[in-house]
């Protein structure tokens, strides 16, 4: 078999490599019930996620009765410090994704995290799955003073995980904006968190289960200027 095409790939986090949803659902409905307002479903919450802490909580707010950017600054803390508290009650890696990742690193590939979640909760929920040192870089949507869809949150990850031919793994709209901005070749998974059809994300390929994702590795077809610029 041919030499394996990628050095690292970096992955979204939430509703990437864990389902998230549950313990940030608690966390969101922990706020707004403290906030006098009615509390959301899970559904609701896995179409709000995707641009951090802030952006849950204003979404959240939006729902039951709309909010202030001052509100959401009052009960962003007490968002993070529940959240904080609870990170791993109910969170689970997606089924296969160990295995992927062991398996790619059997490849020789180096891993990455570039996520919107704040950087401590990334690191805190990675520990709590057992996943201390797997990653050559977590950048969390606070590591820097931008975030996905910003380019440069990946390519800041790509460069702090020691670069080379990388693909991005993600599950919503802002993955996929981020890595074509960054012309850094992307997949989506059908099981996460998008406001959208997951058909519709417009990623390079679109997997189902995490056993695809080497094949899928395999198999991408790069566009021609990011083989020029991999020496292909
Ligand atoms: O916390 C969020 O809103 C999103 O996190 P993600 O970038 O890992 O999907
Ligand atoms: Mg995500």
């Amino acid at each position: 078999m041919s030499a394996f095409p990628f050095d690292l790939v970096v992955f979204d986090l939430d509703g990437t490599l864990v389902d998230t949803g549950p313990d940030l659902t608690a966390a969101l409905n922990h706020v707004l019930h403290r906030m006098g307002r009615q509390t959301v479903t899970e559904a609701a919450v896995r179409d709000m996620v995707g641009l951090g802490a802030a952006k849950l909580l204003e979404r959240g707010l939006d729902a039951t009765g709309g909010g202030t950017p001052e509100m959401v600054q009052a009960g962003l803390a007490d968002f993070l410090n529940f959240y904080g508290d609870n990170i791993c009650v109910h969170s689970r890696p997606y089924a296969g994704v160990e295995q992927a990742m062991d398996h790619l690193e059997t490849l020789g590939c180096r891993l990455a995290i570039c996520t919107n979640k704040p950087e401590r909760m990334s690191a805190a929920l990675i520990s709590s799955l057992g996943w201390d040192g797997r990653f050559a870089a977590n950048l969390g949507g606070d590591s820097l003073p931008v975030r996905k869809p910003d380019p440069l949150h990946l390519t800041e990850t790509i460069a702090r995980a020691g670069g080379g031919r990388v693909a991005f793994i993600g599950d919503s709209i802002v993955d996929v904006l981020t890595a074509r901005a960054a012309a850094v070749p992307v997949i989506t998974v059908a099981f996460g968190f998008a406001d959208r059809p997951a058909d519709e994300l417009g990623g390079d390929v679109l997997i189902h289960h995490f056993d695809e994702l080497v094949p899928a590795l395999r198999e991408i077809r790069l566009p021609d200027e990011l083989n020029d610029r991999r020496g292909a």
